[in-house]
């Protein structure tokens, strides 16, 4: 597979200050994450984590501080470089495994590879005409694990991605996550559970 190209990449946050419902969640947060590197958000239940993916992809407006990528792709935003994987899948039941993925790459844009491929990776061939309404909750998570491959980017922000994964489908991930680092990627993931790679851990809202 040929590389991102984002050899110097570097997502970086200084004085990140958020606030939800007119609360602070948490500010004055720093972090770095550079090419080839997994950062790990870990935290108490509440303390922020999704929220700090969210304003990573643009879904949130920060309240104050930046968040910068240097050494990506100078003619996109930040956001059109992520991947936002959230704890819910976004998958639309009365269309098919198949379709689901389609709608994904149309909407996301940019150059696709090969869907049904993809689909195979995540052991997903045999289910591609299938309603996504009937997938269980660990294929539901595996269809939406297909994204990530069908549309390359180089930051991928993953709220808790094993959920619901069983062990091979936890392997299968571990191996996809190492081979988008290899790529020259990044990962940023809010997780409570080890992420079964080499990462670096960042703490927000304290001590839990
Ligand atoms: N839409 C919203 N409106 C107001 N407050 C919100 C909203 N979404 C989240 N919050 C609040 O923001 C805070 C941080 O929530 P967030 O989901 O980012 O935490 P988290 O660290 O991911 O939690 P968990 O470990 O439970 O998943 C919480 O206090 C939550 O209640």
């Amino acid at each position: 597979m040929s590389g991102l190209d984002q050899g110097k990449m570097q997502l970086s946050g200084r004085g990140v200050v958020c606030v939800r419902g007119g609360r602070e969640v948490f500010s004055g947060l720093d972090f770095d994450a550079v090419a080839g590197e997994a950062v790990a958000v870990v935290g108490r239940n509440g303390s922020g984590k999704t929220s700090l993916l969210r304003l990573i992809a643009g879904l949130l407006i920060p309240a104050g501080g930046t968040i910068a990528l240097a050494g990506g792709d100078a003619e996109l935003t930040l956001p059109e470089q992520c991947h936002y994987l959230g704890h819910r899948d976004a998958l639309k039941p009365a269309l098919s495994v198949a379709e689901n993925l389609s709608f994904w790459a149309d909407f996301l844009g940019g150059q696709r590879s090969d869907a049904a491929k993809s689909l195979a990776i995540v052991g997903l061939d045999h289910a591609t005409h299938l309603p996504a309404a009937f997938l269980s909750a660990g294929q539901r998570r595996r269809l939406s694990l297909a994204r990530l491959l069908t549309v390359r980017r180089p930051v991928w922000l993953l709220d808790e991605p094993t959920t619901a994964l069983d062990v091979a489908g936890q392997g299968m991930f571990e191996g996809l996550m190492r081979e988008h680092l290899a790529r020259g990627g990044l990962i940023i993931a809010a997780t409570h559970a080890p992420l079964g790679i080499d990462s670096r851990e960042l703490r927000i809202g304290g001590a839990a």
